[in-house]
């Protein structure tokens, strides 16, 4: 297995440095290309028709753009893509091109489970009836710098009260919030569904973690899901447990025995 990796952000670098050689080559943007390829020996390309022929593999940590860009190009030509960049799929239209596309490929889409646990209890839970799902996302001002919430709350001057700049469903939010509510698009995919999940984002400078929590109901019974993790040190949007989703991902793809 050749494995590419798209993009070379937060996420991407923490993802190269913990799978050492196994990454070979990077898609980057073109004016990007030379410098990163003097920078990391490996090979550097712009565009899916020029990564390494045995490359079975896109890691793609670009965000929605990127997926929306190189995502059902590299799926038709039969490689697999893994991605973090969730909340894209909240586009119908980018869902409906990556889906044809990796049916012209015969390539899967896999979704990293990124910076949020027990997505494994919701689509186990939605066997039975699921009659509620919530996700709540709270994070430091810092964490929503380029997002709407800068349209609510003055983010380099917050006050001291936690302040709600979201309500909605988890595809507002998904579409609205490109690098802050993935989490949220990955419990709808799990659980109800983009449009039956509902969304409360929330800006509070009384916590230093990105906290998500779950609650949810059903037949199944009840649960409660919370985690507190700690930001990647190049961007506080992003957990670094996003990252190390998918460093296990990879882990599990190559284990004999593994979660199904
Ligand atoms: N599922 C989850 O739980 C999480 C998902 N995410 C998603 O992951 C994304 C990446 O996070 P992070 O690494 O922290 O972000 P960064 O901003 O640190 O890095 C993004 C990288 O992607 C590159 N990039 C963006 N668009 C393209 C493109 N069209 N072609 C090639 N490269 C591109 C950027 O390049 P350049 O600098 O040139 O723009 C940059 O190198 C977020 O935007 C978010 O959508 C983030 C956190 C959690
Ligand atoms: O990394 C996080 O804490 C969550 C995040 O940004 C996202 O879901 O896009």
């Amino acid at each position: 297995m050749s494995i590419a990796i798209l993009g070379d952000g937060a996420i991407a670098s923490y993802v190269r440095a913990h799978l050492g050689g196994e990454i070979s080559a990077i898609l980057t943007r073109p004016a990007r290309q030379a410098g990163l390829q003097a920078q990391t020996g490996l090979t550097c390309v712009s565009a899916v028709s020029d990564l390494p022929k045995r490359t079975t593999l896109l890691i793609d940590c670009a965000g929605h753009a990127g997926l929306a860009e190189h995502g059902p190009s590299t799926l038709s030509r039969g490689i697999d893509v893994l991605t973090v960049s969730i909340g894209a799929l909240a586009d119908k239209s980018l869902a409906e091109a990556l889906t044809q596309a990796a049916a012209q490929g015969g390539a899967t889409v896999h979704l990293a489970t990124g910076a949020i646990g027990a997505l494994d209890t919701l689509r186990a839970a939605k066997v039975g009836a699921l009659r509620n799902v919530t996700y709540t996302g709270r994070k430091p001002p810092a964490g929503w710098q380029g997002s709407p919430a800068e349209e609510v709350v003055d983010l380099a001057n917050p006050g001291a009260e936690a302040v709600t700049h979201f309500k909605g469903t988890a595809r507002e939010a998904a579409l609205r919030y490109p690098k802050n509510a993935n989490v949220a698009a990955a419990v709808a995919l799990a659980g109800l569904g983009f449009d039956a999940t509902q969304v409360e984002l929330i800006a509070d400078p009384n916590v230093t973690g990105n906290t998500h929590e779950i609650t949810a109901l059903g037949e199944f019974g009840q649960m409660h899901f919370t985690v507190t993790g700690n930001s990647l040190p190049d961007n506080p949007r992003s957990s670094s447990l996003a990252a190390m989703s998918v460093v296990a991902a990879l882990r599990n793809r190559k284990a004999a025995i593994r979660f199904a």
